[in-house]
């Protein structure tokens, strides 16, 4: 028989510690995550002066508001993927500083996953960027001098 006095049994989520971090807070913790990112991480500073310099082009060209939209998920497919391997690389040397053959493979993947995000964000560049130059060196010519 059952005791009326038992405790109520747990449910997972009982276990799971609770967030006394602030929405103001939290998005404290993110900024200085950004700023971490960028001043502390070599490829962070390329692939923003890269972001710069796109930005920079696709104002010169006044590209079309989709093709800013193409662009704009372009450079944070990349900033993400580049956040994520940073976190990555650093939660494994924090937890296990010795080498691995896992933490290896764990590294690997991540940076894979910048690879292919980079990939991905030059050929949208050179959809959307080809087609501009084109048609402006076009425009050019045809001009009267
Ligand atoms: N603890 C480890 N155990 C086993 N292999 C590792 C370990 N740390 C790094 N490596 C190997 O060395 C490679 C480079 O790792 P490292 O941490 O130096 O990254 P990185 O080249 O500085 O990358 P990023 O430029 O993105 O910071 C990894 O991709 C992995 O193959």
């Amino acid at each position: 028989m059952v005791s009326s006095s038992s405790p109520p049994r747990e449910s997972p989520e009982d276990n799971l510690p609770q967030s006394k971090t602030s929405l103001f807070a939290a998005f404290g913790h993110a900024i200085r995550g950004v700023r971490k990112l960028v001043v502390g991480e070599r490829n962070a500073r390329v692939h923003a002066a890269l972001t710069v310099g796109v930005i920079a082009l696709s104002a010169l060209l006044r590209i079309s508001l989709t093709q800013w939209c193409l662009i704009a998920l372009a450079c944070c497919l990349v900033w993400i993927a580049e956040a994520a391997n940073t976190a990555l690389e650093r939660l494994a040397d924090a937890v296990h500083p010795e080498r691995h053959p896992l933490i290896g493979e764990a590294k690997d993947i991540a940076a894979g996953g910048v690879l292919i995000a980079a990939g991905i964000a030059i050929a949208i560049g050179l959809l959307v960027f080809v087609p501009e130059l084109l048609d402006l060196i076009a425009k050019n010519e045809s001009s009267p001098a």
